[in-house]
């Protein structure tokens, strides 16, 4: 489609947009009492509407009904988590047993590494991208450290080339086939959170069973935004946050996958807990744990069902809406993006940069950008002019045109904003 950077064609595009009623369902913040243009759902995604008669629902529940809300709610707490497994494991190209919910991010990381790192002195090696997000640098030097190995041993990272800004597949793929069989675990973001990278998840999954390696995935910025197969991809084990597109709140409750092939293998280790033990069985308080076949297997604690709610609402958001939709919006909204961007350029005489791939095949909903010769003021005029966006020194923007709640109006608003943040400084 050839794209014209002015308010009518956008507008048009709207009009044409069969998602753009879901922009509604959202609360907003205003900024100068009006609707902010929102980029930074790949940090916090905003408040469905819906969320909240979600979490009414409970505080009602746990009002009236006290402890027997776990069993007799209209949704009962006890085992709320299997409303998410259908809707989920669409979300994510599961079966409905392949997906559960619990704690938060980093944790679950570490708990399914109990289960699929577990070095010997021969195959002990780790290998993830180069800048991973610093929560998942601390995860892995600390499990290798409580293995008794050295990170700088253990951990192998993938470098960019020189001058490039993202990494090739043939680099991790070349890199597998080097560390060999030394190599226990694969374990990348799934979607690079600086530069927006969508990595090729099928590819190198293939190539680390290839050489004997569990292969797991952070979808922290790939959950709600990508399209996934984690089933058919034979991942053994993924792990992502709720509250960035997912928009289930801050801090919420993760969501985790387990292929089915490991869900009767006794031998893999796991940190158990009660909600993990046979469901039929659980308040029998027998003394042997016998675990759920599933992912819900590595349930540990009873849920935590405020947290869940707004993530059910979402889920089920997603579920009305389906991805291919969403992805079909969000190839078209980011690239008008993309347009936006070149356009004020042009304009402005500017030096833009966008490190995020231009392949629609690798990259998703965000852009990362470079603004050369811009400073932290431009950021602060976004900011007062209502565009809220994420700022990483010393001048990289990060643009999350959110497909569910983000317009082709706001891409034409923000050129406008951007053009006379830089005009008028
Ligand atoms: C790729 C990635 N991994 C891990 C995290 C940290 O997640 P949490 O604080 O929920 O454990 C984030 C974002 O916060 C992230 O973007
Ligand atoms: N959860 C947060 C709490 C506080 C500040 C940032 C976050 C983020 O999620 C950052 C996000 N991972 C990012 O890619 O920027």
């Amino acid at each position: 489609m050839i794209f014209e950077n002015t308010k009518a064609f956008a507008q048009q595009l709207d009009a044409q947009d069969s998602l753009h009623k879901y922009r509604d369902e959202f609360h907003f913040p205003k900024v100068n009492d009006k609707q902010v243009i929102y980029f930074t759902g790949n940090s916090l995604g905003l408040q469905p509407k819906r969320a909240k008669a979600y979490v009414d629902e409970i505080m009602n529940d746990w009002a009236n009904l006290a402890v027997e809300g776990h069993f007799y709610a209209e949704k009962p707490w006890w085992d709320y988590q299997e409303r998410f497994s259908k809707p989920l494991s669409k979300i994510v190209g599961a079966k409905p047993a392949e997906v559960t919910v619990m704690n938060t991010l980093t944790v679950n990381l570490h708990l399914l590494m109990v289960s699929f790192y577990q070095p010997d002195a021969k195959r002990f090696k780790i290998i993830c991208e180069e800048k991973a997000f610093p929560s998942d640098q601390y995860m892995l030097q600390s499990q290798v450290q409580f293995h008794g190995f050295k990170p700088e041993e253990a951990i192998v990272e993938i470098n960019r080339r020189e001058g490039e800004h993202t990494i090739c597949t043939e680099d991790v793929i070349a890199k597998i086939n080097e560390v060999g069989d030394e190599l226990a675990l694969v374990l990348i973001g799934g979607v690079n959170y600086y530069t927006g990278q969508v990595f090729n998840m099928k590819a190198i999954t293939a190539a680390g069973h290839q050489v004997g390696a569990y292969v797991g995935w952070d979808l922290a910025h790939a959950a709600g935004n990508v399209k996934l197969e984690l089933h058919d991809w034979n991942v053994d084990f993924a792990a992502w946050c709720s509250y960035k597109y997912m928009n289930a709140g801050p801090g919420n409750a993760s969501g985790c996958f387990v292929h089915e092939k490991h869900h009767h293998n006794a031998d893999l280790p796991r940190f158990a807990g009660w909600w993990g033990h046979n469901k039929e069985r659980r308040f029998k308080m027998e003394p042997n744990f016998d675990p759920v076949h599933g992912a819900d297997g590595w349930q540990i604690s009873n849920l935590p069902v405020l947290s869940l709610a707004p993530y059910l609402a979402s889920v089920e958001m997603f579920d009305e809406v389906g991805m291919d939709a969403l992805i079909e919006k969000r190839d078209q909204l980011t690239a008008y993006l993309e347009f936006t961007l070149h356009e004020i350029d042009k304009e402005v005489q500017g030096n833009f940069e966008i490190i995020t791939p231009s392949n629609p095949s690798e990259r998703a909903c965000q852009l990362s950008v470079f603004l050369h010769g811009e400073g932290r003021s431009l950021f602060d005029y976004l900011m007062k002019n209502g565009v809220i966006v994420d700022w990483r020194e010393p001048n990289v923007i990060r643009l999350a045109p959110v497909p569910l709640y983000c317009s082709f109006e706001d891409m034409y608003n923000f050129g406008q904003i951007l053009k006379r943040g830089i005009l008028e400084k």
